[in-house]
């Protein structure tokens, strides 16, 4: 069984989960990416070549010149030149994306620069069904007791997690079976609960201000921003910090152009949503809701390893809620370790008190109950991946 300090998640073993996400799920977002955009000949070839690279080649640096290129070299030191499936996944994974925006063009200069690769899956998304039906449910979440409104808007944000359009790619074009947004269907499957100890910390705290650092845009995003609106509605905080992407990642990663685009779209739907939607609008006029893009957002590190000025903002935070399964991996470390390894030890470096709102989509677990634990191995479910299981991890 692998220690406390746990053994890296590599991606090398065919099968693992890891490898397949390198195997299988890279090479299907690229052909989707490629069939979105009528890229010009010079990014399809920049596309073959990635695509090539990563099933057959070694890992090559980004080019000279590029945007980041010599943090991205400092962090690759011992990864390039090595197989793709030799390294560690985190880094891996997070490359990946790096590169891909590099194929397309993201970072310029060219007419290409600037757009997201994925943004008409993030656009398909919003425009949905579902998040017609979202919203509509907020208006039935506002005739709630209080103490209803928090728990239902608590699950929204953690269910939301579910609606990954990257783990979409894996799971077949449904994803998933109706468990995120409002209604927060799925509780059954949480699977450690520390919300109660997560409500009483912001009563006891006064001025709080709180720290979203989010995970995926759209069906994701919609129900942090309207936990973050009711938030401060509530007086439970008096201000609000939500931290994005500051470029496009792991496909439906939320950036600031997403966070807009969310605000336009509950702005257009009628009743709860669209208040919600003029409230947050104001709030961020006002500078009571601030935006953050920080570069360490995309950096394939753990979050123990973060840079000072990150550390110092976060430091303010009388309660950071870190969203998400990426985020998750970052917080605790891409390590395998016996689920049952406290979840308060390991990100006892974090600068501020932290609530994790994660589904589970990787091999990463920890902070469970050993009773839970060995009801889970029972199943004889994958349970570590198919995001049907959630986790609400709060370290004071
Ligand atoms: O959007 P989320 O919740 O961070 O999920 C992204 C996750 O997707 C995966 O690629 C697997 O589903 C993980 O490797 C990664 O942690």
């Amino acid at each position: 069984m692998a220690e406390a300090s746990g053994v890296p998640v590599i991606v090398s073993e065919p099968g693992s989960f890891a490898w397949t996400v390198l195997a299988e799920r890279h090479p299907a977002l690229i052909r989707q990416v490629r069939d979105a955009f009528p890229y010009p000949p010079e990014r399809q070839l920049a596309l073959d070549a990635l695509q090539e690279e990563t099933a057959h080649g070694v890992v090559e640096p980004l080019p000279a010149g590029a945007v980041g290129g010599g943090q991205w070299a400092e962090w690759g030191r011992g990864h390039v030149g090595r197989s793709w499936f030799e390294v560690p996944f985190l880094w891996a994974e997070s490359y990946f994306y790096r590169r891909l925006l590099e194929a397309v063009g993201y970072f310029g200069p060219g007419p290409w620069q600037g757009v997201d690769p994925f943004a008409p899956f993030k656009r398909a998304e919003l425009n949905g069904p579902e998040v017609e039906g979202e919203l509509a449910a907020l208006d039935e979440v506002a005739g709630l007791p209080r103490e209803a409104q928090d728990q239902a808007l608590l699950a929204g944000s953690l269910w939301g997690n579910r609606a990954d359009l990257g783990f979409r790619i894996s799971a077949g074009e449904s994803g998933e079976s109706g468990t995120s947004g409002t209604s927060g269907t799925a509780e059954s499957h949480v699977i450690a609960d520390d919300s109660a100890p997560f409500w009483r910390h912001l009563a006891d705290s006064a001025a709080a201000t709180v720290y979203l650092v989010a995970d995926n845009a759209g069906r994701e995003l919609i129900p942090d921003l309207v936990l973050l609106d009711h938030l401060l509605c509530t007086g439970r905080a008096d201000r609000a910090v939500l931290h994005v992407k500051p470029y496009p990642y792991y496909v439906s990663d939320a950036t600031t152009a997403d966070v807009v685009d969310c605000l336009r779209r509950m702005a257009q739907a009628p009743g709860r949503a669209r208040e919600i939607a003029h409230r947050l609008w104001s709030a961020l006029t006002a500078g009571r809701l601030a935006v953050r893009a920080h570069p360490f957002s995309c950096a394939p590190l753990p979050y123990a390893d973060m840079p000072g000025d990150l550390r110092a903002d976060l430091a303010h935070a009388t309660v950071a809620v870190v969203k998400g399964d990426l985020n998750y991996r970052r917080l605790v470390g891409d390590r395998r370790r016996p689920p049952t390894t406290p979840f308060g030890g390991l990100t006892s470096y974090f600068p501020s008190p932290l609530l994790a709102l994660r589904t589970l989509k990787c091999d990463v677990a920890v902070g469970l109950a050993p009773p839970t634990l060995a009801a889970l191995e029972n199943t004889g479910e994958p349970w570590r991946t198919t995001g049907s299981y959630a986790v609400i991890h709060f370290r004071p």
